[in-house]
């Protein structure tokens, strides 16, 4: 027999979506989202990471029913999303990016409403709006206008009011944009919750902290495709080998562009990136043993050195291992 738990809660394939943009001469094709194939089990916080426009908004908002894409299939709770819409609509809840807070309204009111605006019954929807203010440690401010509300409150606010139906699966864009990093910590204990009510949550998000300690698995996306796939364990584990980071004392791009080219002719170093902040980013089998030939390397070119450290790969190096670039410079 086959569980619940094993079936996908979200399952795309080859789903694209292009933009025109400009007109006559300046017309010009954006494919924001190239053929995506992806599964999400149920129970999972998965997370879309990538850099401004890679598509992932895009995508979300294909998913969420709230634009049709150009191709490509995609099901969602067990929904076509092409031929069963309101189906899929009735299974999901979509949190866009600035949220949709009013501001001459109380979070109990918010709640109640939408609670009603899914068919829920008057009295249904009042205890469901306690429950939802109690469970996302909203109860105190429950009766002030939103207005009043901290970033972190209003976005707690939200994501009650993209669960209040009970939906299967979540879609959040962008869940802590902006916040501070205590908000930020407690918008992941309500998403971790809700997987532990068994939800499945679909996130964006361009922080690699974020996917890092909050998702079970995450897709990396670039230029509307999907560049890596995995846990985060697994996709540093396949980044082998070491990163040492070194900043030369002259912070000249001359220097520090010679010192790339002194480092990148070292046998221990498989690759020497110069970043936009001058330091330069080495990739080596072995920390431990590359960074004395590295320091010797410098001394004998005459380049003085600042700093030097040893890094674990993180998901930063998966993207650039992947795509030639930073992500955080992306
Ligand atoms: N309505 C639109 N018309 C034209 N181009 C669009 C439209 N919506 C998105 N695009 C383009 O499609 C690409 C993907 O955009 P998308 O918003 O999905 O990226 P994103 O990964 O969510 O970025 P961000 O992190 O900045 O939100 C971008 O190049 C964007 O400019």
């Amino acid at each position: 027999m086959t569980d619940d738990k094993d079936l996908p809660m979200i399952e795309t394939s080859g789903l694209r979506k292009s933009f025109r943009t400009g007109r006559g001469r300046n017309a010009a094709t954006v494919d924001a989202v190239a053929g995506l194939d992806l599964t999400v089990a149920q129970g999972e916080i998965f997370g879309f990471l990538g850099p401004n426009g890679a598509g992932k908004t895009t995508t979300l908002r294909m998913l969420a029913t709230l634009l049709p894409p150009d191709g490509g299939d995609a099901v969602i709770a067990g929904a076509d999303l092409r031929t069963r819409q309101a189906e899929v609509r009735r299974n999901i809840g979509y949190i866009a990016q600035g949220g949709g807070t009013w501001d001459d309204v109380t979070a109990r009111e918010e709640l109640v409403l939408q609670a009603r605006m899914h068919g829920i019954g008057k009295a249904e929807a009042r205890s469901r709006a306690v429950a939802a203010l109690d469970s996302f440690d909203l109860t105190g401010y429950a009766d002030r206008n939103c207005r009043t509300y901290s970033g972190g409150q209003r976005r707690r606010v939200d994501i009650a009011l993209g669960v209040i139906h009970r939906p299967k699966v979540l879609f959040l864009d962008e869940p802590t944009s902006g916040l501070d990093p205590q908000s930020r910590a407690h918008v992941w204990d309500e998403v971790r919750r809700l997987r532990g009510e068994g939800m499945t949550v679909f996130l964006t998000t361009h922080y690699l902290d974020e996917a890092d300690a909050l998702c079970d698995r995450i897709a990396i996306i670039d230029g509307g495709g999907i560049v890596a796939e995995g846990t985060p364990a697994a996709l540093k584990r396949s980044i082998a080998g070491e990163v040492v980071t070194v900043g030369v004392a002259d912070a000249s791009v001359a220097v520090a562009e010679k010192a790339g080219e002194v480092l990148a002719g070292q046998a221990c170093v498989r690759s020497a990136e110069v970043r936009k902040d001058g330091v330069l980013r080495l990739a080596v089998d072995a920390g431990e043993t590359a960074m004395p030939q590295i320091m010797r390397a410098l001394a004998d070119a005459g380049i003085e050195l600042a700093t030097i450290e040893l890094h674990r790969p993180t998901l930063d190096d998966v993207f650039l291992a992947r795509t030639g670039r930073s992500l955080r410079e992306s």
